[in-house]
């Protein structure tokens, strides 16, 4: 603020390829003139403009009239790897204090995917809740849906996951979020596309904020119609992040997978080799864990695959910042031969 004694900050609340629309206050959003630099489309030349640099929904700017001059620093930051060959973050929201993994409880319903959510937006900060929509007709179909569920995600309520089970149309069953949704708290709302995620949202907010998708008969799934991120101050003074339907979730490599299965890890220091690949080896006790029914075979081959991911994940990480470095240092032998042929300019 003492580089830009007339600014003043406000909050990312929209993000469009053509900029950004601000507000610094409930009622009121405008759009700023960003940074030539944020503007810049990704890959273009690539790797100069980093996620650290280009503001998202949810981070505060310093604003001098229309113009956004600076980027605060962020508290927290929800990424995932980008599609694509080039390894590249994309940022989800910032500054967030809670995550609703959302995920209906219908065919949607998916353990493994939701270890996936959980492993992408754990950490600094930010507290992930498992949010299990569609209660009311999972309910009405067959007694034993939500117990079968809960049964499924037991492991995340031992690592004090909290798992909550609503009717997202009813505003009386909605509020058993409103614990993470107190004045000045920040949440985000991910899960795929017809999970109830926009739903949520008309229920919290108590009116018809964001069109819902009609669920085509067949696969349970609602049409995408959430087409960009956008944050939304909700009547109990919390903001709201709503997130498209994301259908890839790559990795970052930053990930912590040993904090998302410390349960499958706790077993494996208990395995008589170090390196247990946990495969044939004997005195293996994530196996004898599987054989006894105290370890979910699937969840273990996620908690492998996971794994794998994340590793490979960080490898092209660590091998992009080499890289940088490298063209650093060329970049810098380059100019100081200019000045030595040219002199200084
Ligand atoms: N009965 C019932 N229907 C629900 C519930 N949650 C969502 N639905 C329905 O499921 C469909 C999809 O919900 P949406 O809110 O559009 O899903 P979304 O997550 O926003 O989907 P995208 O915008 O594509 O990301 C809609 O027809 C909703 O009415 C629920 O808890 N109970
Ligand atoms: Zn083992």
């Amino acid at each position: 603020m003492a580089e830009h004694p007339k600014a003043r900050p406000a909050r990312v609340v929209e993000q469009h390829r053509s900029g950004y629309i601000v507000s610094d206050g409930p009622d009121h959003g405008f759009p700023v003139e960003s940074l030539p630099e944020w503007q810049r489309p990704p890959g273009y030349r690539k790797g100069t403009v980093t996620i650290d640099q280009r503001p998202g929904v949810g981070d505060w700017l310093l604003v001098e009239g229309r113009k956004a001059v600076a980027l605060l620093p962020r508290r927290s930051a929800i990424k995932r790897g980008a599609a694509g060959e080039h390894y590249q973050q994309q940022l989800i929201a910032a500054n967030v204090d809670t995550v609703f993994v959302v995920c209906g409880l219908d065919a949607d319903f998916n353990p493994r995917r939701i270890e996936r959510y959980l492993l992408l937006v754990r950490g600094g900060g930010v507290e992930p809740v498992v949010v299990l929509t569609k209660a009311d007709q999972a309910e009405a179909a067959d007694a034993e849906v939500l117990p079968d569920a809960m049964a499924a995600l037991v492991e995340l309520a031992a690592q004090g996951v909290a798992v909550r089970a609503v009717n997202a149309r009813d505003a009386e069953s909605v509020a058993a979020l409103n614990p993470w949704l107190q004045p000045g708290c920040t949440a985000v709302l991910v899960g795929s596309s017809g999970a109830g995620k926009s739903t949520l949202t008309n229920t919290l907010l108590g009116t018809e904020r964001m069109k819902t998708g009609e669920v085509r008969e067949n696969d349970s799934r609602g049409r995408h119609t959430t087409t960009h991120r956008a944050l939304i101050p909700l009547p109990t003074g919390a903001c709201l992040i709503d997130t498209p339907g994301m259908r890839e979730l790559k990795p970052t490599g930053e990930e912590d997978v040993a904090e998302n299965f410390s349960d499958v890890e706790a077993l494996a220091e208990k395995c008589r080799f170090r390196d247990c690949k946990h495969a044939r080896e004997p005195g293996c006790a994530v196996r004898e864990a599987i054989e006894a029914g105290k370890l979910d075979p699937q969840r273990f081959a996620n908690y492998l695959k996971l794994s794998d991911e994340v590793a490979g994940a960080a490898h092209r990480l660590a091998h992009r910042r080499a890289q940088k470095a490298e063209e650093k240092v060329a970049n810098k032998s380059l100019s100081k031969r200019l000045d030595e042929k040219y002199g200084k300019h």
